[in-house]
């Protein structure tokens, strides 16, 4: 079975809600667990971004779907963490490619700028979307050498 988590901070929760109740109706062969936050309560998103990407890279999920106020933080947070490779989403478009061009095992999204109806086509075209490996494959080996170069390091 396909398993996705999701997390958030207080500013991606509201979204974040509203997207589990929404995935588990459209893909209901898929399982979407909830990693928090549980409430508007200020949270800091990097701890999420930390929770559910460990997660992917445990291979108990095959993705993190990820929420906070922009998309931006816990993209960024995300993305300090050797091994995801998170996109910063608001359009299906750039959803697809960041499966079939990035293999992407994290995705973000703004709560505070993304209505529902947009967020739940743009994690369905990633969820739908194939990676297409060949020369893609090549450049994320290259994403690979840059974190050993740089993310590892003191
Ligand atoms: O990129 C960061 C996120 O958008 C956060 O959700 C945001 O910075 C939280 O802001 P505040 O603490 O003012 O609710």
């Amino acid at each position: 079975m396909r398993r996705f988590v999701l997390a958030a901070d207080h500013g991606g929760f509201t979204l974040k809600e509203a997207m589990l109740k929404a995935l588990r109706l459209r893909f209901p062969e898929m399982e979407f667990v909830d990693m928090g936050c549980q409430s508007l309560e200020s949270v800091d998103y990097p701890d999420y971004a930390e929770l559910a990407c460990k997660e992917v890279l445990a291979q108990k999920a095959e993705a993190a779907i990820l929420f906070c106020g922009t998309g931006i933080g816990i993209s960024i947070a995300a993305n300090k963490i050797k091994g995801i490779r998170c996109a910063h989403l608001s359009d299906t478009y750039s959803a697809a490619k960041s499966k079939e061009h990035n293999n992407a095992n994290a995705i973000s999204l703004g709560g505070r700028v993304i209505g529902e109806d947009l967020a739940l086509e743009i994690i369905s075209a990633y969820i739908q979307a194939k990676f297409q490996g060949e020369r893609h494959q090549r450049r994320i080996n290259k994403i690979s050498n840059l974190e050993k170069l740089y993310l590892c390091c003191e």
